[in-house]
């Protein structure tokens, strides 16, 4: 059977992620035939250096594919199948911002959880919500599949303002634990498991894990990761050829505290940030986030890779490398593409997904993926220890959307206060003054 060709736009044409996508586009053409790959961006400059990169990684191994890097949004969104999002308004400046400004409290600053997750959520709606708006405008039959973060409270803010809009938010933090715990159970790849787990987005749990055969793997993983976490048997013997920078690390190890929890469960990472906020905080230096060790690592090494390809002019030998994150969104894009029925973990609305817990919050679940999108899997009923602290993050995530919906400043210090990272009412309020005056040029004026 011939594959209908897709056209591709990946918003945030300057992600560091670019390249990856590029190249699993590229090693999937048979299975994901393309026409038309464009870049959109609102950072002329940025996008440059990564589409300059491209033009040359395509002309060489797919000339066939019409490529163009833009900032107009009608020449971006036009014509389109496919929105691969993943935008970071505020950029990497702004990041470093929602990580120090809680740091000066004593409050751990995260990308996603917490204060900076909040920070960056009442920055990233807007942002979001105009490219699904450009995507409705200019190809209203396209899907958008978003990674722009925070996942959870985009994903909340588009169901809401945007309900019948075909947008998927999607996260790889789940595949990326997967491919660990396939490594530790001695499998080729993480596609030879079949797991069930629930969850809001960077705060879930893996109930039961098993092969294609239907056999348990999960006692044999929970021994592992009560003991040493998600860190690999060849990290642990030090022969591990996938290079790792030491945040990560101590965040693979950090979870066997977390799983310690709930010992029937295997828990994502970053739930490490709402049980031991206070060891988070210990462990940081506030004058050196993540968003440094980023700028310092891989935004240089992107960059002056793509540099170096366009200045060669080939990417014969391009150190440029595709992982799980870019797997991922290509197989979502096949499975709506062409009705694969694959089964993948989606943000999606609960609707019963999981029974005892309300419906109208935003759950990561399985899904069975068709060309109508998602189909949630039933999860059953949950504990009340799940249940309880979903409870208090999902009211976390509405409060912030509803405080970007009616510029409200009593509803995001209400949100501050109620995070399990911010110890009280009064140092949220000072966390909340000084994002605000941060974020002046991003959030709408609360009154
Ligand atoms: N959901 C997930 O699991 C997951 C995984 C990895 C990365 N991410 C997210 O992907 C995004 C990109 O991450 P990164 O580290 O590569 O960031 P980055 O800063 O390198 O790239 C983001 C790009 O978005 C552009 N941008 C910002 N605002 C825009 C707007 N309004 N319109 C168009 N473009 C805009 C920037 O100019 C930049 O080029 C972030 O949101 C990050 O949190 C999500
Ligand atoms: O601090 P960063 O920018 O490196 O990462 C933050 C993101 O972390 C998760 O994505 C990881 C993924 O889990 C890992 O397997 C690998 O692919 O790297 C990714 C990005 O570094 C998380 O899911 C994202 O939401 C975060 O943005
Ligand atoms: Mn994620």
């Amino acid at each position: 059977m011939t594959l209908k060709k897709q056209s591709i736009v990946v918003a945030g044409g300057g992600s560091t992620f670019t390249p990856g996508i590029v190249l699993m586009l590229l090693e999937n053409l048979d299975k994901f035939p393309i026409r038309s790959l464009k870049f959109y961006d609102n950072d002329a400059k940025r996008q440059k250096q990564v589409a300059d990169a491209t033009e040359i990684i395509i002309k060489e191994r797919a000339p066939e594919i019409e490529f163009k890097a833009t900032t107009d949004p009608e020449e971006a969104f036009t014509d389109v199948d496919f929105v691969m999002a993943h935008i970071r308004v505020g950029k990497y400046a702004m990041r470093e911002k929602d990580e120090k400004i809680p740091m000066k409290y004593g409050v751990i600053g995260q990308e996603t959880c917490g204060p900076g997750g909040i920070a960056y959520g009442m920055r990233s709606i807007g942002g979001v919500l105009e490219i699904l708006d450009y995507m409705e405008k200019y190809s209203p039959d396209a899907w958008m599949l978003n990674y722009s973060n925070p996942a959870a409270i985009v994903a909340d803010a588009t169901s809401r303002l945007r309900p019948n809009s075909k947008i998927i938010n999607i996260c790889d933090m789940p595949v990326g634990i997967e491919h660990r715990m396939a490594e530790v159970l001695g499998l080729k790849s993480r596609k030879e498991m079949v797991v069930r787990y629930y969850g809001l987005n960077h705060f879930g749990w893996w109930t039961d894990i098993r092969d294609k055969d239907g056999n348990d793997l999960m006692p044999q993983l929970i021994d592992w990761v009560k003991e040493h976490g998600y860190v690999t048997p060849s990290e642990l013997e030090g022969t591990s050829d996938e290079e790792i920078e030491p945040s990560w690390a101590y965040t693979f190890g950090k979870a066997k505290e977390v799983q310690w929890l709930d010992p029937d469960t295997l828990p994502n990472t970053y739930l490490k940030y709402y049980f031991y906020p206070q060891d988070e905080a210990e462990h940081s230096d506030p004058e050196y986030t993540r968003a440094n060790e980023v700028m310092d690592h891989r935004e240089k090494n992107v960059f002056s890779e793509c540099n170096r390809i366009a200045n060669i002019k080939t990417a014969e030998d391009a150190k440029l490398v595709a992982d799980d994150h870019a797997s991922y969104i290509v197989d979502l894009a096949r499975a709506i593409a062409y009705n694969t029925k694959e089964r993948m973990l989606l943000i999606v609305p609960n609707h019963g997904a999981v029974e005892n817990f309300d419906a109208e919050g935003m759950v990561e679940v399985p899904c069975i993926v068709g060309s109508q999108g998602p189909e949630p899997m039933t999860q059953g009923s949950i504990p009340r220890f799940q249940k309880g602290l979903m409870e208090q993050q999902v009211a976390v995530e509405k409060l912030v959307v509803e405080a970007w919906m009616e510029g409200s400043y009593q509803k995001l210090w209400q949100a501050l206060t109620l995070s399990r990272i911010v110890p009280n009412a009064r140092v949220a309020k000072q966390i909340l003054d000084d994002l605000i005056e941060a974020n002046k040029d991003f959030w709408p004026v609360l009154k």
